[in-house]
């Protein structure tokens, strides 16, 4: 740690910790379960996020699995040279929506590897299970195909059905050199890959859309744990999203479908407590044709609004959600008009890097005058405002896949069912305390990612156990004990 101090800039930890995790790999994980409010933001957002744009002016030595258009027909050749053979979680990229960044190419190839750290880390998985994969099939970032040190094909992204029959060539050989258990964590890909492949390949594979699915997860647990706080159940709130993306109307869904089962009434209905906006202002029925078919949904009969603050003034939601990738669009009268009419206002920023959060925390407090109960997806610091502090939530998938992963893989269950999503963030929120509450947390610390990791996999794999979808059988009496036997710990062996 004193090494990794000395650097003072995020970029120059990260690659420290790159280069440890190459060296002593039992070493990184030590130092990143013991001090893992520290080193969270490095290897994950923000920093993961300037290292992906600089990935290759910082290359070293090549981490994770490149499988590029070139190797089309011989993938299950590629894969059958990874050294590892019992692989478990597979994060697999094409680098086409990296954070809010955009298209970085191969260079992507950082979220995989920052994701599948944080499963062993943070959910116990062990680092020899973990295949990071990034599909290479081109970019469409001009800076990145005129650059020097660009690691990846310099073409034009591949497309219809080029693209699909490189992805299906390796989704089936994945399967055929890894098994039907494996679990496929789809990451950062663009939604107009991201719902169809995760369409396509949920009745045949173990595939998870982090994006879309864990980013419900974890939106709704905090949801739940400020209910504590607000009063009332979900469908007495009124939810309104800047950005109707994956993670946008993935979150709306998921919040939907347990508003529908809490209510007893149809998800149709309930879908109407959910408003989101889009770059073209709000969704309403009068634009359902231009739509794309994720959006339609959430058409709900409304006249048209073009912007976030007059759709703020309009719908008048308790919750607003930013999920659009645009920083600061969460200004200061949004913020002000949302909390206008509510005592305490639930304000998730959750774009990613900080760059891209649609407000600060300092600028959620400030302009609410301090009543925003306030979470981003990249870290903030505690805030003082009115000789009070502040301490704000990190709404961030991290919380869920580690442990979601986790119960699929204990259980050796074979496919990934909705209500498992909805066990998730149900194992989240229960982990929330009082004490956090108090201090106006709808996410517990990250200090006790493990044991909140080991509750999240036992409600995972308990679902999975109840909907007959899990192989490894008896199942185990008590699955929170069972899930903490099975988490890899950086322990030096003593050997005789
Ligand atoms: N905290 C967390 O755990 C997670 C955070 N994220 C973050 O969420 C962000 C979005 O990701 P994702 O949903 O996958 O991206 P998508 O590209 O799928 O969706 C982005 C949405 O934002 C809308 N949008 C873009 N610009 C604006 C604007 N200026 N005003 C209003 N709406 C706008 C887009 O509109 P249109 O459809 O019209 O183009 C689209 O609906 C990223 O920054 C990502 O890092 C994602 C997953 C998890
Ligand atoms: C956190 C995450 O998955 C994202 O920003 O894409
Ligand atoms: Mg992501």
């Amino acid at each position: 740690m004193m090494n990794l101090q000395q650097h003072h800039l995020p970029l120059q930890k990260y690659m420290a910790l790159m280069d440890l995790q190459e060296r002593n790999e039992r070493l990184f994980y030590k130092l990143l379960i013991d001090n893992v409010e520290e080193l969270l933001p490095i290897v994950y957002t923000p920093t993961v996020g300037e290292a992906c744009q600089k990935y290759g002016s910082i290359f070293r030595r090549p981490q994770g699995l490149f499988i590029s258009l070139k190797e089309k027909g011989k993938i299950l050749e590629v894969l059958k040279n990874w050294p590892e053979r019992s692989i478990q979680v597979i994060v697999v990229t094409d680098g086409e929506r990296i954070l809010g960044l955009g298209d970085l190419g191969c260079q992507g190839m950082g979220i995989p590897v920052g994701k599948l750290a944080l499963y062993t880390a943070l959910g116990g998985v062990r680092p020899s299970a973990c295949l990071p994969v990034t599909i290479d099939v081109g970019t469409n970032n001009e800076q990145l195909l005129k650059d020097e040190f660009y690691i990846g094909l310099r073409q034009k992204r591949a497309t219809g059905q080029e693209y699909d029959d490189l992805l299906n060539e390796f989704m089936c050989a994945v399967k055929q050199n890894f098994g039907e258990k494996v679990l496929i964590q789809f990451e950062d890909f663009a939604n107009h890959n991201a719902f169809s492949l995760l369409a396509k390949y949920g009745t045949t594979h173990l595939v998870f859309n982090d994006d879309i699915q864990g980013t419900a997860a974890v939106v709704l647990a905090g949801v739940v744990a400020a209910l504590k706080i607000l009063g009332g159940i979900l469908v007495d709130h009124t939810f309104l999203f800047l950005g109707a993306g994956e993670a946008g109307t993935g979150i709306a869904e998921l919040i939907a479908l347990e508003m529908s089962k809490q209510a007893k009434a149809p998800v149709e209905e309930t879908r109407k407590k959910i408003w989101l906006v889009d770059s073209k202002g709000l969704i309403v029925s009068s634009r359902k044709d231009t739509l794309q078919h994720f959006k339609k949904p959430w058409a709900h009969e409304h006249e048209p609004v073009k912007d976030l603050l007059n759709a703020v003034k309009a719908i008048k939601p308790t919750i607003l959600i930013g999920s659009s990738g645009v920083g600061r669009t969460f200004t200061k009268e949004v913020i002000e008009a949302v909390s206008s009419f509510n005592e305490r206002p639930v304000i998730m920023a959750l774009s990613n890097p900080t760059s891209q959060s649609e407000c600060t925390a300092e600028e959620a407090y400030t302009w609410s005058k301090g009543k925003a109960i306030f979470a981003s997806g990249s870290p903030f610091g505690p805030v003082r405002y009115n000789g009070k502090d502040f301490v704000p939530g990190q709404a961030n998938n991290a919380y869920i896949f580690p442990g979601f992963g986790l119960g699929l893989v204990i259980s050796g269950t074979i496919r990934v069912h909705d209500e498992m999503l909805l066990a998730a963030a149900e194992g989240l929120a229960g982990q929330v305390t009082e004490e956090n509450i108090e201090k106006g947390l709808i996410y517990p610390p990250f200090q006790n990612i493990r044991k909140i990791s080991a509750h999240i996999a036992a409600k995972v794999a308990a679902k999975a156990y109840d909907l007959g979808l899990a192989s490894r059988l008896p199942r185990p009496d008590n699955l929170v004990k069972y899930a903490e036997s099975c988490m890899y710990s950086p322990l030096y062996r003593n050997y005789r």
